[in-house]
């Protein structure tokens, strides 16, 4: 057998993406209990949304820092720490009254959230060939955001059933089987031990046999020396934090490849984030006046369709890597063409429309997982903690704008609450998502050209 135990590579990314799959339900656990969560708190809509927000400021602060320490501690010590910080946070929401100890629950939530996702992108390269890496991020992202699917339902049922204390200690104990998983099965790459392992020095023969898929093919990662600086001109990392982080940001940020990654990640998902987090439902049934069902079964087709897409864009991008970056930019383009198409259509929109927009959109999520595919093929292996998380800021944070500018309009036109929407103040609204289009796709465009310069002038081929 050439690959010594071909099943350990599939056991690892079960256990890594089932952390996923946990952080996405911590992650969005207050998503279908407003309600509750105003009258467990006695809080208003205001403070409610604040949750949130802190939870995903949080998350998108932590993104490079967490990438550092990635680089240095390893991806399961990392994601085994983002559960453990989930899993008190969840236990303190579980057991207090107050709303600043719930918010400092949220902000640990939002902490341990930010460390898994790009910890599990960092663990996927040293156990899939390149072949399959396209594939097997496409299906991460699609398992881990299938979370969202256990915090609606049956989370609600279970708080409504058992009580809030008991709801919330069960997510808390879905990341203690995690956290038990995670140190017996998790390894950074083949020949690396378990969390288990590590601590009492004792290397199995599973982690000392353990071979990755495809293991005569080159991997994804490539292994170049951190910057030389002139006070530290050797290979281990820096010791001098302050400088240890600029050298190593400038090192990266000087790699368009990773540049463009980033780029990609900052356009194609914000339509949709702004679209299932927040206004997707206010414009439904406010906005077009349709009735909370209509609402709910569009929203399902976003779902639906970012499934599909996903499906079909691991194969596409993996079979024709030369033509990533143009088929990522083809679907902006329709996602800014369907989204010009209501915002300027005369009138209410009609359902095709509607459904075409909630098939188009999503396309964005999946779409930015390719980002992370070409941050891979251009940020060596030393820098590709801090690079992954630099990349996955780039949708947060062009997410999180939009969802406040959108806020904004609609205040500023006297349209900010319920019994005040109207479709114009939404169609204004939604136009706020322009000028982010607009300045993605125009880096895009540069950074790509500036990437395929790089390298030709440093001989280098897409992998
Ligand atoms: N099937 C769509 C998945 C989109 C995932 C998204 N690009 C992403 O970056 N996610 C990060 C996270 O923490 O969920």
């Amino acid at each position: 057998m050439r690959n010594g135990r071909p099943l350990l590579p599939w056991v690892v990314w079960g256990v890594a993406v089932l952390a996923y799959a946990a952080a996405v339900v911590n992650r969005s656990s207050l998503a279908a209990l407003g309600p509750a969560t105003q009258e467990h708190f006695g809080i208003d809509a205001t403070t409610l949304s604040m949750f949130a927000m802190i939870q995903l400021i949080v998350y998108a602060g932590l993104q490079i820092p967490v990438g550092l320490l990635l680089d240095r501690f390893g991806a399961s010590s990392m994601l085994l720490t983002g559960t453990l910080l989930m899993v008190v946070g969840q236990v303190v929401m579980a057991t207090v009254s107050d709303v600043w100890l719930a918010i400092l629950a949220r902000v640990l939530v939002g902490a341990g959230d930010a460390c898994t996702f790009i910890s599990v992108m960092r663990m996927l390269p040293e156990w899939f060939s390149v072949r399959q890496l396209p594939v097997i991020s496409q299906f991460t992202g699609l398992i881990g955001q299938a979370g969202q699917l256990v915090s609606i339902t049956p989370l609600a049922l279970a708080v409504a059933s058992f009580g809030w204390a008991s709801g919330f200690l069960g997510v808390a104990g879905v990341g203690v089987l995690v956290l038990i998983l995670g140190c017996l099965v998790l390894r950074d790459r083949p020949g690396a031990g378990t969390v288990i392992e590590r601590m009492t020095g004792r290397l199995g023969r599973i982690s000392r046999t353990a071979r990755p898929l495809g293991a005569d093919e080159p991997t994804g990662a490539f292994t170049v020396p951190p910057p030389a600086t002139e006070m530290m001109p050797v290979v281990t990392a820096p010791r001098i934090p302050g400088l240890g982080f600029w050298a190593r940001a400038r090192r990266l940020l000087s790699i368009p490849g990773t540049r463009l990654a980033y780029w990609m990640h900052f356009t194609s998902p914000f339509a949709l984030n702004a679209f299932v987090l927040l206004w997707g439902t206010p414009f439904l049934t406010g906005g077009v006046g349709l009735d909370r069902a209509q609402a709910a079964g569009l929203l399902n087709l976003v779902i639906l369709s970012s499934m599909g897409a996903a499906l079909l864009l691991g194969p596409l991008s993996s079979r024709f890597v030369e033509r990533r970056v143009p088929m990522y930019v083809v679907i902006v383009f329709a996602i800014v063409a369907v989204w010009l198409t209501v915002i300027f259509w005369p009138g209410t929109p009609p359902m095709w429309l509607l459904v075409v927009l909630v098939v188009v959109m999503p396309l964005g999520g999946p779409a930015s997982m390719v980002a992370f595919e070409v941050s891979r093929s251009h940020t060596p292996r030393s820098f590709s903690g801090f690079g992954t998380g630099l990349v996955n800021t780039g949708g947060f944070t062009s997410s999180l704008i939009v969802i406040v500018l959108i806020g904004l309009v609609l205040d500023a036109l006297g349209a900010g609450s319920p019994e005040d929407y109207s479709l114009h103040a939404f169609q204004i609204a939604f136009t706020v998502q322009i000028p982010f289009w607009l300045l993605g796709l125009t880096m895009i465009f540069v950074e790509q050209h500036r990437t395929k310069r790089w390298m030709r002038e440093h001989g280098r081929r897409l992998r």
